[in-house]
């Protein structure tokens, strides 16, 4: 595929050195578990990792060594080149920081850099290693550290979207989804086909995740009479979380056992599910509270859809080639 029909995107992953960006990346993107980050070493300056995603969206994630050294030259001689043209800017903060002074300053500094040179990139801060926290006092540390931040990105006028994340639990995938879901062009024809979907095929829920990560992009829910519906976004996250989570862990373990992982259908007393390789960069998951629904029509109806999501995406990589 010629470059000039690839959408590239760049993602700036910033923060002090320790504060978790490296071990998040390799989580997320080169999946390693959590127990394996600690073989990783310090980053060194930037390290470039192109994520290829639905077809024709490339994300360029810079990940930036937070060393002081390192952020000092960022900052002096290195700031047009680095900041110009980010289409997402994801700050990293180590919430039981030795230093959290230094790594407020190099926020401050980052958000000054944007506010210049990518007005319009999406700011994502994710206050990290919540793990370290005592339960008890997990929100309340949080909502101080968040409003801490908001003050500082609003002096900037800028808006930031803050969430609390740790590689030791499936908060990551929540916060990384979000994340990605921000980056994909047109995502309100998927929405509108997957509707079209539920609809037809009866699926209370239609489930899209991203293929190489898991991270789910696209969620729809229909009631009993086949009409939309909305839940509380804390419930969706949360159930998001732990399908995005547990599905990675069941891919790796295909792989580990030297299997592709194809399609899983399950049964049970209360509802019936299905979860299929859908196109080359995505899997798609039916949801029927009817324990009785028949597969066979579910799975005519994925057959008759895929297509579309093909060539919505043929479609995307024409229009970037003029
Ligand atoms: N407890 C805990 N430790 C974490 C978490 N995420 C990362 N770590 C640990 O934090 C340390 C530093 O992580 P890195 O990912 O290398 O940090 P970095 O931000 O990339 O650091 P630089 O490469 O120097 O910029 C490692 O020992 C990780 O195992 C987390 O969520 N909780």
């Amino acid at each position: 595929m010629s470059s000039k029909k690839v959408e590239r995107k760049k993602v700036l992953l910033m923060g002090k050195s320790g504060a978790g960006k490296t071990s998040m990346r390799s989580i997320i993107f080169a999946s390693y578990v959590a127990d394996d980050v600690y073989r990783l070493g310090m980053t060194m300056d930037i390290e470039h990792a192109h994520v290829r995603m639905l077809g024709n969206l490339v994300v360029n994630l810079w990940d930036c060594g937070g060393q002081d050294s390192f952020m000092d030259s960022y900052f002096m001689f290195q700031k047009e080149q680095i900041f110009k043209g980010c289409e997402v800017l994801i700050y990293v903060i180590d919430v039981k920081s030795e230093r959290p002074e230094a790594d407020l300053q190099g926020y401050r500094d980052c958000l000054a850099a944007i506010a210049d040179y990518s007005a319009n990139a999406k700011i994502f801060v994710l206050v990290h290693k919540m793990d370290l926290l005592l339960e008890s006092e997990k929100n309340a540390i949080f909502e101080v550290k968040k409003k801490e931040l908001e003050e500082i990105a609003h002096t900037n006028r800028l808006n930031v979207d803050i969430a609390k994340t740790s590689i030791w639990d499936k908060t990551l995938y929540s916060a990384w989804s979000k994340i990605v879901t921000q980056l994909i062009p047109k995502k309100e024809k998927f929405q509108t086909e997957l509707q079209n979907l539920a609809e037809q095929s009866g699926a209370n829920e239609v489930l899209l995740f991203e293929k190489a990560t898991m991270l789910n992009i696209c969620y729809i829910k229909n009631d009993a009479n086949g009409h939309k519906t909305e839940d509380d976004e804390d419930l969706i996250a949360e159930r998001m979380e732990g399908l995005s989570h547990y599905l990675k862990n069941f891919k790796l373990i295909c792989w580990r056992k030297a299997t592709n992982f194809e399609s899983l259908e399950i049964r049970t007393s209360t509802f019936s599910a299905i979860m299929q390789i859908f196109t080359d960069y995505t899997c798609i998951m039916l949801v029927s509270f009817n324990p009785d629904i028949p597969m066979w029509n579910w799975r005519k109806a994925i057959d008759r859809i895929r297509p579309k999501f093909q060539k919505l995406d043929q479609k995307n990589r024409r229009a970037q080639q003029y």
